[in-house]
């Protein structure tokens, strides 16, 4: 049985091969996986800007084999890639389905013998199928016990991602504790977390042991504790003064504003390959332009806006490359190994 991960794969400017133009992809992969890419050659009727971006951890699949590495199959694009059609169910939001699931991608799926199949959380997940691996980027309690009935009855189907990995990449507390965790080489550029608290009583943030708001000072950033894809895990709030931080319902995080030139950098990690790219976010906060705003400033997933014409953001530089993959794989190692634990240890995770 091979799990398989579909993804755009387009040729780029000419570049060919097929570790060099994987399309954006967030992944961590685990050893002993193989990677399946469908090649969507450029100009062909698949939407260019689909991309097929799920948190995945792409975990031990064959269970027959020997041990394996991480190997990228490209397959032929005549050969189907397997003999027998592979199923695989997704359960995904409305929105992403409308967006990743294109009729054009199921086409180009089944031309490599593989069958993607809706999956309805509101029925029965152990009556659907049959699957030999499910993506999935839902939340909550009775999705995710439907998730643990049907991974008990069949425990050779990969869940991408399984709950073990989401558990600690869907709260803000425990995401950038990955970050803080990192084992990065020397170099010149520091990699740092902007220091923050969880706030379940606003009255907590000025009590006599600890001065929260003076450590943090104002503007701060008011995230939402969970980031698990829920419609209001994106709702924020740049907030200015006193009267502002009353506005916030708790549970909250309250972080400190850092000033980074208006620009931010993602990447997308596939095994080895990252891709970087530059995105909008807010804008330097200093004396001038944040003494007038008052309160609270509510804003969501800026990374998404449109670039202003004529502004400096083409002229800001990329961050290095070897920096940006020495992350992606510190990031990789730490997520990892968080899972080996997790799949060792007895405990419940908190
Ligand atoms: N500590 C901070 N200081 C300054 N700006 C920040 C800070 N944290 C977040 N931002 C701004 O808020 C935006 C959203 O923050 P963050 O990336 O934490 O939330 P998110 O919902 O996961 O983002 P996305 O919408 O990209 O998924 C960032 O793109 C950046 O513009
Ligand atoms: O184009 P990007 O990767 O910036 O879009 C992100 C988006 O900013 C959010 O982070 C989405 O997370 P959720 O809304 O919590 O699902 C990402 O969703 P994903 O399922 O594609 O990872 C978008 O990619």
């Amino acid at each position: 049985m091979v799990t398989l991960f579909l993804s755009s794969f387009v040729e780029e400017s000419g570049a060919t091969g097929y570790g060099s133009c994987l399309e954006p992809v967030i992944g961590t992969l685990y050893e002993n996986s193989y990677l399946i890419l469908i090649p969507i050659e450029s100009g062909s009727e698949l939407p260019l800007y689909l991309k097929l971006k799920l948190k995945l951890k792409v975990k031990r699949i064959l269970a027959s084999h020997s041990q394996t590495t991480t190997t990228l199959l490209p397959p032929s694009p005549t050969m189907s890639t397997h003999p027998e059609r592979n199923s695989i169910g997704y359960a995904l939001a409305p929105n992403k389905t409308q967006a990743f699931i294109q009729p054009s991608l199921i086409q180009q799926a089944k031309k490599h013998n593989i069958e993607l199949i809706p999956i309805d959380p509101s029925k029965p997940l152990i009556e659907q199928g049959p699957f030999d691996c499910i993506i999935h980027k839902l939340y909550g309690p009775d999705w995710e016990s439907q998730l643990q009935h049907f991974s008990s009855k069949n425990p050779k189907v990969p869940i991408i991602d399984s709950l073990d990995s989401i558990q600690r990449l869907r709260n803000r507390v425990s995401m950038i504790q990955v970050v803080c965790n990192l084992k990065l080489p020397q170099r010149h550029q520091v990699l740092d977390v902007p220091k923050q608290y969880v706030v379940s009583d606003l009255q907590q943030t000025s009590n006599g042991n600890y001065d929260l708001i003076g450590d943090l000072g104002f503007p701060l950033i008011a995230k939402p504790l969970m980031a698990n894809g829920s419609d209001t895990s994106h709702k924020m709030y740049l907030v200015f003064d006193e009267e502002g931080l009353d506005k916030l319902e708790t549970p909250i995080i309250l972080q400190e504003f850092v000033n980074h030139g208006g620009v931010i950098f993602k990447a997308y990690v596939a095994g080895d390959y990252v891709k970087c790219v530059k995105r909008k976010s807010l804008p330097d906060l200093n004396e001038d332009n944040s003494v007038t705003l008052k309160g609270l400033l509510p804003f969501s997933q800026i990374s998404s806006a449109s670039v202003e014409e004529n502004s400096d953001f083409e002229c800001v530089e990329m961050p290095a490359v070897d920096f940006v993959e020495e992350v992606a794989k510190a990031m990789k190692e730490e997520t990892v190994e968080y899972e080996i634990k997790c799949n060792n240890s007895t405990e419940q995770l908190d």
